[in-house]
């Protein structure tokens, strides 16, 4: 298993992924409709590794099963969700030096996965699991009055986009849609939408404007494809924020379009972008809409985002760099195009 260089010493690295080293697979057998049947090969993959399997049963074991894990490699067999629940019990545990996280997604959206460039077929990101390619990424720290303080390392949403989100995540939605969900999901939530004026505040610099969605994060895609936050460098020590402003159905629709070819839209009108270490969002009046981290909720604001640079050793595939591409991947993007 090899370290590219990510910025940590190598010994580190190869302590969490050399043979022997303990390993923690967290699976959720709910992820993506429970369609995931590769538990044996699994199992008879990770034999010589003294595995322990935390199957998870309901919301916040996978927090917790993270959360007292110190040494060794996490792997997360499920999607965004359960992800985002172990990277949250990881921030509350302070971030061990020792864990070094992995995925095999096998969820519906499986959006960190995409900027990761972890495949989507199970055996090939188990290839990608054992090949052991890790970075130093960095983490978001997300605070409201509701919720108190989370921590994620993908994408947070508000406004429309969390709509989208919650109603994807209606069973029967996913049920019956599957990756598709999402989109069809947007569908219903753009017919009655309403932007709210929202206050923005990025390293103290102060902006309004009227915003349909507000995305916040480190890596680049949210909502099974879309590329919410399409130039995010997950290493860069900072938190990039893209705001869609109100810009009518036929605005909006050039914006997908363009958006969905993998073409670079935050220099459009109507799309506010920014970069900063701390990022504060609220509607005027305050409450006026809610933000998800991953689907987790996260509050209705205000809410208060900040970064925490070099938190988190991640296994990567090997397509990964954390600079953005010109143009994103069409893998990347395919399943929101088929909507
Ligand atoms: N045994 C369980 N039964 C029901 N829900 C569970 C169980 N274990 C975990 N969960 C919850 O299921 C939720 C959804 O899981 P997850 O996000 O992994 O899958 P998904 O929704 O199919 O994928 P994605 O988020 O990538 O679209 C998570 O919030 C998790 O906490």
């Amino acid at each position: 298993m090899g370290d590219d260089g990510g910025g940590i010493g190598g010994r580190a690295m190869s302590a969490a992924c050399a043979e022997g080293a303990p390993v923690r697979v967290i699976h959720n057998p709910t992820s993506g409709g429970g369609a995931w049947d590769g538990e044996a090969h699994l199992r008879a993959a990770l034999a010589d590794r003294g595995v322990e399997w935390v199957r998870t049963g309901r919301l916040g074991e996978a927090r917790e099963a993270a959360r007292e894990w110190r040494d060794g490699l996490l792997l997360v067999v499920g999607g965004d969700g359960t992800v985002n629940e172990a990277v949250h019990g990881l921030g509350l545990a302070g971030f061990p030096e020792g864990v070094t996280l992995a995925l095999l997604p096998t969820g519906t959206g499986n959006d960190l996965a995409r900027t990761l460039t972890v495949p989507a077929d199970p055996k090939d990101a188990l290839e990608t699991v054992r090949a052991g390619r890790t970075r130093v990424l960095d983490a978001a720290r997300v605070r409201s009055g509701e919720v108190g303080e989370r921590f994620f390392v993908n994408v947070a949403v508000g406004g429309a986009g969390e709509m989208v989100s919650e109603a994807a995540d209606d069973e029967s939605l996913k049920g019956r849609w599957g990756e598709l969900a999402y989109s069809r999901a947007f569908v219903e939530v753009a017919r009655s939408f309403h932007a709210p004026v929202v206050r923005l505040v990025v390293d103290g610099e102060e902006r309004r404007v009227r915003a349909l969605n507000v995305a916040v994060g480190n890596c680049r895609y949210a909502g099974g494809g879309w590329p919410a936050i399409p130039r995010a460098n997950p290493e860069d020590g900072l938190l990039d924020l893209v705001v869609v402003e109100e810009a009518g159905l036929s605005g909006l629709l050039g914006l997908g379009r363009k958006a969905l070819t993998g073409a670079d839209y935050l220099g459009d009108e109507g799309v506010f972008f920014a970069r900063g270490r701390s990022i504060r969002v609220e509607t005027v009046p305050p409450g006026g809409f809610g933000f998800n981290a991953d689907g987790e909720l996260v509050g209705r604001g205000p809410v208060d985002f900040s970064v925490i640079p070099r938190a988190l050793k991640v296994i990567v595939g090997s397509g990964y760099a954390p600079e953005p591409p010109e143009r994103l991947s069409d893998r990347a993007l395919r399943v929101v195009s088929q909507a």
